[in-house]
């Protein structure tokens, strides 16, 4: 991970009903900041340019955009995995001690593919295993942990991750990592692949860490996730972050959506098939 030591930044004053985190503190601890950052994966055809963006702890943001624009680039980029060609991108390591307080869940669900869900969890907890805490999680008793059973991993603890379906391997993978207590957390498209109860369960987990004071960074499509678990959003667009706004500076999520989806809404298509338009398929994300 790519972690320095940064400047606190002042941060909006937000008035949403249900704003008790910590992002409407002014002048909270700057959790992630990029400045004037390019990134490309080929010499000369940048992906991002010159993005400037810092994240203030306690802060729940949305990174949205339409696909292929950058955004699990981006967070490529924060967390170290990708070399920015010009400008930079950082964790604060002031804030975040190491990289057992970050949590990064991916479409793998940052698990082994070969190894049961029992196997990975056993792993992990070696990895975080300090002198002060030894055992940071009760592996004779994985199944009664409540986080397991929120999400009814119990019965499939001793499958191969590989074996499993995308969305109970995203339920794995947050499981995982939600075990260990994690301060900055980085979703990918976390309500993909999920069922509905599924997609709820990580909403009331993620407002909760939200009012706990965590900082959360989401790349997603769902704008409805959004609505719920948001305090800001960026959208990126033609390699350039073109929109930073608060949640709360909108009426109602109508408002949003219209304003995240770029005013690209299409009406009327032609699919070729010789059908007229269905009226009412109004776009819900981006
Ligand atoms: N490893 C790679 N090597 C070369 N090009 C890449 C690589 N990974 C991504 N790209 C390209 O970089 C651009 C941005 O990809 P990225 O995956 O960051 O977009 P995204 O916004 O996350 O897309 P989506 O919403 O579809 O997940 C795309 O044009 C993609 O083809």
């Amino acid at each position: 991970m790519t972690a320095t030591t940064l400047d606190p930044v002042p941060t909006p004053v937000s008035t949403a009903s249900d704003a008790v985190s910590a992002a409407h503190i002014p002048s909270a601890p700057t959790a992630v900041r990029v400045t004037d950052m390019t990134f490309g994966y080929r010499r000369n055809k940048p992906v991002l340019e010159h993005i400037d963006l810092n994240v203030p702890t306690g802060q729940s943001l949305g990174i949205l955009g339409y696909n292929g624009v950058g955004k699990t680039t981006l967070f490529g980029v924060i967390t170290g995995l990708l070399r920015p060609r010009h400008g930079s991108a950082a964790i604060n390591a002031d804030v975040f001690h190491s990289m057992r307080e970050v949590f990064q869940l991916t479409d793998s669900g940052n698990l082994s593919a070969n190894m049961t869900v029992r196997e990975n969890l056993r792993f992990r907890a070696m990895l975080y295993a300090t002198r002060d805490d030894p055992h940071p999680i009760d592996l004779k008793h994985l199944g009664d942990l409540p986080m397991v059973r929120a999400f009814e991993l119990q019965d499939h603890l001793d499958k191969k991750v590989g074996d499993l379906s995308s969305g109970l391997r995203k339920r794995a993978g947050i499981v995982a990592g939600m075990l260990f207590d994690p301060k900055l957390i980085l979703l990918d498209e976390p309500t993909n692949a999920v069922d509905p109860i599924t997609r709820q369960l990580l909403i009331d987990l993620m407002r909760q860490l939200k009012a706990d004071g965590r900082t959360i960074l989401t790349i997603t499509h769902d704008l409805d996730y959004c609505w719920q678990v948001v305090d800001r959003v960026v959208i990126l667009d033609d390699r350039h972050l073109v929109k930073d706004v608060m949640l709360a500076d909108f009426p109602d999520i109508d408002a949003f959506k219209r304003a995240a989806t770029l005013g690209r809404e299409r009406g009327h298509v032609d699919f070729g098939l010789g059908v007229t338009a269905v009226k009412g398929t109004e776009p819900a994300t981006v």
